[in-house]
């Protein structure tokens, strides 16, 4: 019975154990994400997961459009976050990915209205040419083979702590001494608790909590970075604190303070404050700042540097997808008014002069389809219920939405899914084709969209045209197909090392 049953299982599946075994050994080998795509290609979108039977460890994995469509929009009152989502992402705190209800409704008004604020837009966009100029630029033109994944973390990293806390932490320093970037507690303290972050969705919890207790393993190390990563936030929020208590906030005009970083603005903001469970959530709380702000350093740092160094090497992987885009720019930087031409300010371009780029808004597309940021997300059901592709989910059962997978079903995105086409998303009349969010759910769909979409496009095609533009990127590993983290987030496993030179136009 059991050689017969793993024979139609999608994943093997050994006594006691259930599909463990697989799953850890494909976690250490980087081939999780593959391991998980095979399974969902050979069941038709939807699967059950097996963990050990002596726990609760299983989960429903789908791919599914029509499975995706049901739970995010046409019956998302059922599907929450869930409590062990909250118990795995403990570092968040209260922040919005995290919580579900009156919480999430306050938060989501209030994060909609400040990111999405045209006048915040462009201080973010002011924020990041500087940046990259005063700090990216001079850093390229040094070095001639660079770790660019290393580079552009920082640099995000740097660039968030603007945005977000009104102050830089110089991840990536313009100076420094031997070849070697600098460590920096603060910004090494993220990546252990995202890695904690993936280690907990993978051990059972009675096990991780056991080794909290303890204080060994990857749990010390999420002790240790959730102390440095506090002492930083505590320390900035304190200081601005003090700011505002001995001098005059000068942004009473709405102008003004849109065009300050967020911490400034959540005090400033003269909204009521929001309530959960009876309770008044006050917005200026040390901790409800803290779990803020992290969230939002979170959500900002690695999603677009991941997003960027996937372009870049897709890019470079494609000689005509170049080409074009260099043929775009060129256009754009044409058809400026004489006045307007700087030679210095190459592929520096204006937010309304990023819209003209179609085909590297396309680019933008196929690389985040293919490598989305956030590579899987998960749920919880609130009731069991039955999916559109006949599965019932039970009551608080867990369910894993593959978003990395989504893009290599050929059912999805036809019999070339696999191939990198920005064409695909440019429609006959030359526009961007818009693909539902329950098919392209790099940004997730639903309710829960990402807040930050129309921010990280463009920022992401911004940095792209200055340095594609600037820059020939000639990777040192030819190999056409990278290998990925299998963390939270989507990187490169070998990061992206390339020889960087001056393109002369
Ligand atoms: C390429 C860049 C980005 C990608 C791929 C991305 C992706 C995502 C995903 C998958 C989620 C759902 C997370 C969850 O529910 O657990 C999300 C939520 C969110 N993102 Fe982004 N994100 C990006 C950039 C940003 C940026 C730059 C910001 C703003 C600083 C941002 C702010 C948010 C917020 C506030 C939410 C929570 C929405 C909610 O729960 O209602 N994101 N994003």
């Amino acid at each position: 019975h059991w050689l017969l049953r793993n024979k139609h299982s999608p994943v093997y599946q050994w006594p006691l154990l259930g599909m463990l075994p697989d799953l850890l050994f494909s976690f250490y080998n980087s081939t999780l994400h593959d391991l998980h795509t095979r399974a969902l290609r050979r069941t038709g979108g939807t699967f059950l997961l097996k963990g050990p039977s002596f726990i609760n460890a299983d989960f429903m994995v789908t791919c599914d459009p029509a499975n995706i469509n049901h739970i995010f929009n046409k019956n998302a009152a059922n599907y929450e976050k869930g409590r062990d989502f909250k118990a795995i992402m403990e570092a968040l705190g209260d922040g919005i990915f995290n919580v579900d209800g009156e919480s999430w409704k306050f938060q989501r008004k209030l994060l909609h209205s400040l990111l999405n604020n045209p006048e915040f837009e462009c201080h973010a966009m002011h924020i990041l040419t500087e940046k990259t100029r005063s700090t990216l630029l001079p850093i390229l033109d040094r070095a001639e083979l660079v770790d660019l994944q290393d580079v552009f973390k920082r640099f995000m990293f740097d660039n968030m702590c603007l945005l977000v806390l009104g102050f830089d932490p110089q991840y990536l320093p313009v100076e420094y001494e031997g070849g070697r970037l600098p460590e920096n507690a603060c910004g090494e303290a993220f990546d252990e608790l995202e890695d904690v972050a993936t280690y907990r969705h993978m051990v059972p919890i009675c096990m991780w909590r056991l080794q909290n207790r303890l204080r060994i393993g990857m749990e010390w190390k999420f002790i240790r970075g959730s102390r440095t990563i506090d002492q930083f936030l505590y320390g900035r929020i304190k200081m601005k604190k003090q700011e505002f208590a001995t001098k005059h906030y000068v942004g009473n005009d709405e102008q003004t303070k849109n065009k300050t970083d967020l911490l400034t603005q959540f005090l400033v903001m003269k909204d009521e404050d929001g309530r959960c469970d009876g309770k008044i959530i006050d917005k200026t709380s040390d901790k409800f700042l803290r779990d803020s702000m992290f969230t939002l350093l979170v959500a900002g740092r690695d999603t677009i540097s991941a997003g960027l160094t996937w372009l870049i090497w897709c890019v470079a992987n494609h000689p005509t997808v170049e080409k074009r885009i260099l043929e775009e720019i060129r256009q754009v930087i044409a058809a400026r008014p004489p006045e307007q031409v700087n030679g210095d300010e190459g592929g520096f371009l204006r937010s309304n002069e990023l819209n003209k780029l179609v085909y590297l808004h396309a680019t933008v597309c196929e690389t985040l389809r293919l490598y989305p940021p956030v590579p899987y997300e998960h749920k919880c059901a609130v009731e069991s219920d039955v999916l559109p592709s006949g599965h019932t989910v039970c009551k608080e059962e867990r369910i894993l939405f593959y978003i990395y997978a989504i893009a290599r079903m050929e059912d999805i995105w036809g019999k070339d899914c696999m191939e990198f086409k920005p064409e695909r998303w440019i429609s006959e009349r030359g526009t961007i084709l818009h693909v539902p969010s329950y098919k392209f759910m790099t940004f997730l769909a639903g309710a829960r969209t990402c807040l930050g979409k129309t921010m990280s496009f463009m920022q992401i095609k911004s940095m792209a045209s200055a340095l594609l533009w600037k820059y020939k990127f000639e990777l040192t590993d030819n190999n056409p197909s990278a290998r990925t983290t299998v963390g939270m987030v989507l990187y490169m496993k070998d990061g992206l090392k390339a020889r960087v030179s001056r393109r002369d136009h």
